[in-house]
């Protein structure tokens, strides 16, 4: 995003964390213009651009390491107020005199209770207690000269902290992610008690200027689109579809990793209510053999990535020789694929870091700033339908990366019958708008149990379920045991392959959502 001029800014200096994007966002929602940059950025390009307020982001680096990303210790006389998140806290501890952090004894990720110490700049108008979401292994030992605690939790001593007269704050926590009540407050907080800002920025109209932006990369030329049936790639279909109308063929590739019933049901849905060119393309064989003996969750995804690019690339020559590919891309994909210069690689999603090298398509991804439920919200606006605008997000390497370790065609088709019981289940039990995203997993894994006076040693089954809003963050769905039982019973009389069932108790951070 190009900076705006005449505008308040707030700059977030990017340490490599997942949430340094989030945090901008925020920002921007609290009507100030914010924009990431990279932590190294210099003390001349600050004062140029004149920023009300700035925040270090969090990061995976331990700020008393060697060579860790820091900044100019001349940062803090530029009488800018400053927000340090996480590691931004602990870099702000480590630089100003005083402040000490060190490897705490108990590292905390996922939900804490924040106990405010004092109402001040931050925390202003906050007296209860807070929830908030952690995920760190370093803590504050020594508090800078001028700062005083006003916020704590039982693991984290210094959860929040503040120097009122020099505008100076830090959190532990991540008051970005929507899994801390109140995070919104707390950022506005820092933008109108802190940095006195007046609020003068509005979103722009998305779907407009991302429409004129697809004609004028495009022009006349043929596109292709990688379809999955799933949010994301619909609605990129859709925007360009907009733009470009006839001039985009839609590809639908069934790589033998989907869930039950789904090639069917992405085909019916598509031929009912999109006016677009698809292609269907039975992919099943190659997929499966180029996977045979492969193992390691990072190289799968990278083989599907690639078979995906290879069937994209067959299909472009039959439709004028496209050489330009949409994809759904969003930005919990390109962070998580290590899509910032500090950033650690979680997983190579396979459409970012999954890519082979000697791809030759532009790639087309109007939706690649964006996260998850801001995508939802185009998507209604853009006028589809409820069932594809609500469907639960589903990765492209699909079972893939369901069935953990090496993967078989036999192992595939246990997965799909278990996984189809959970869903049915939870569709039954009226759950499946309130919980975010819920399906079956297959460890490589057996054990022993007892069927009808007989030994067994089969399967087990994992069900996850989580509640999200953007994927950045998750938390376990609290589904009814009665309705646990009834599925493990389901599972384990239907699939015979299976008789043993676990449920995962595990928040995103530490856990990511999928297990692989
Ligand atoms: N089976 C498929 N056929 C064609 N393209 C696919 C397929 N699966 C994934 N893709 C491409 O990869 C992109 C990323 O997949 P991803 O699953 O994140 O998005 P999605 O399927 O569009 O949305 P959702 O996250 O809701 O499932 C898609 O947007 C699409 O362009
Ligand atoms: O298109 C995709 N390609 C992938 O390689 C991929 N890996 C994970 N996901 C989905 O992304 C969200 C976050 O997943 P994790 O918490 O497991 O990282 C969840 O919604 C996951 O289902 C993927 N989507
Ligand atoms: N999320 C973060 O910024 C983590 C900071 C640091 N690496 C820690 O573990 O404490
Ligand atoms: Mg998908």
């Amino acid at each position: 995003m190009a900076h705006k001029r005449d505008h308040e800014l707030v700059l977030v200096l990017d340490f490599g964390g997942q949430y340094s994007k989030l945090i901008a966002r925020r920002i921007r929602e609290g009507n100030v213009y914010s924009e990431v940059v990279p932590y190294d950025i210099s003390l001349e390009k600050i004062k140029s651009l004149d920023p009300i307020g700035i925040v270090f982001s969090g990061g995976p680096a331990s700020v008393y390491s060697k060579d860790t990303p820091d900044v100019d210790s001349e940062i803090f006389a530029l009488g800018i107020p400053i927000l340090g998140i996480c590691y931004g806290m602990q870099l702000m501890c480590h630089t100003l005199a005083g402040g000490k952090v060190e490897a705490a004894d108990e590292r905390e990720y996922g939900r804490a209770i924040l106990k405010v110490r004092q109402e001040l700049g931050l925390l202003a108008g906050m007296r209860e207690n807070l929830e908030c979401w952690m995920s760190h292994g370093d803590r504050v030992t020594e508090l800078p000269d001028g700062f005083e605690i006003i916020g704590e939790t039982s693991n984290s001593p210094v959860a929040a902290i503040g120097d009122q007269k020099r505008g100076f704050y830090g959190v532990q926590f991540h008051p970005e992610v929507v899994h801390t009540s109140r995070g919104t407050e707390i950022i506005n907080n820092f933008l109108s008690n802190v940095c006195n800002a007046s609020g003068d920025w509005t979103t722009s109209n998305f779907i407009e200027e991302t429409v004129e932006e697809i004609k004028a990369k495009v022009g006349s030329k043929q596109v292709i689109c990688g379809l999955s049936g799933g949010v994301d790639s619909s609605v990129a279909a859709a925007l360009v579809h907009k733009a470009i109308g006839d001039q985009l063929t839609c590809i639908f590739v069934d790589h033998g990793l989907l869930r039950k019933n789904e090639a069917q049901e992405v085909k019916e849905t598509f031929g009912k209510e999109f006016d677009m060119n698809l292609i269907a393309i039975d992919a099943q064989e190659r997929f499966l053999s180029q996977l045979e003996g492969v193992a390691d969750p990072e190289q799968k995804r990278k083989v599907i990535g690639t078979e995906f690019i290879r069937v994209f690339e067959e299909e472009a020559k039959k439709v004028g020789n496209a050489q330009y590919l949409v994809q759904g891309t969003i930005y919990s994909d390109v962070i998580e694929s290590g899509g910032s210069e500090s950033a650690s690689t979680i997983k190579s999603h396979h459409n970012v870091g999954g890519l082979p090298e000697d791809m030759e398509f532009k790639l087309v991804e109007p939706l690649r700033e964006l996260f998850k439920d801001e995508v939802r919200e185009v998507g209604e606006e853009l006028g589809l339908p409820e069932e594809i605008v609500w469907r639960q997000p589903f990765p492209g390497p699909g079972l893939g990366i369901r069935v953990l370790r090496e993967i078989t065609p036999e192992k595939v088709r246990i997965l799909k019958e278990a996984d189809a019981i959970f869903r049915e289940e939870i569709k039954q039990a009226g759950l499946s708008r309130d919980i975010w995203q819920y399906f079956a997993v297959l460890p490589p894994m057996r054990s022993v149990g007892v069927m009808g006076d007989e030994r067994t040693y089969s399967y087990t089954i994992g069900l996850r379920a989580v509640k999200s809003k953007d994927a950045m963050t998750a938390d376990w769905a609290k589904i009814p045991h009665d309705l646990l039982e009834k599925i493990s019973r389901q599972i384990t009389n239907r699939v015979p392959e299976v008789n043993r069932i676990v449920y995962d108790i595990t928040s995103k951070p530490p856990a990511t959502i999928e297990w692989e």
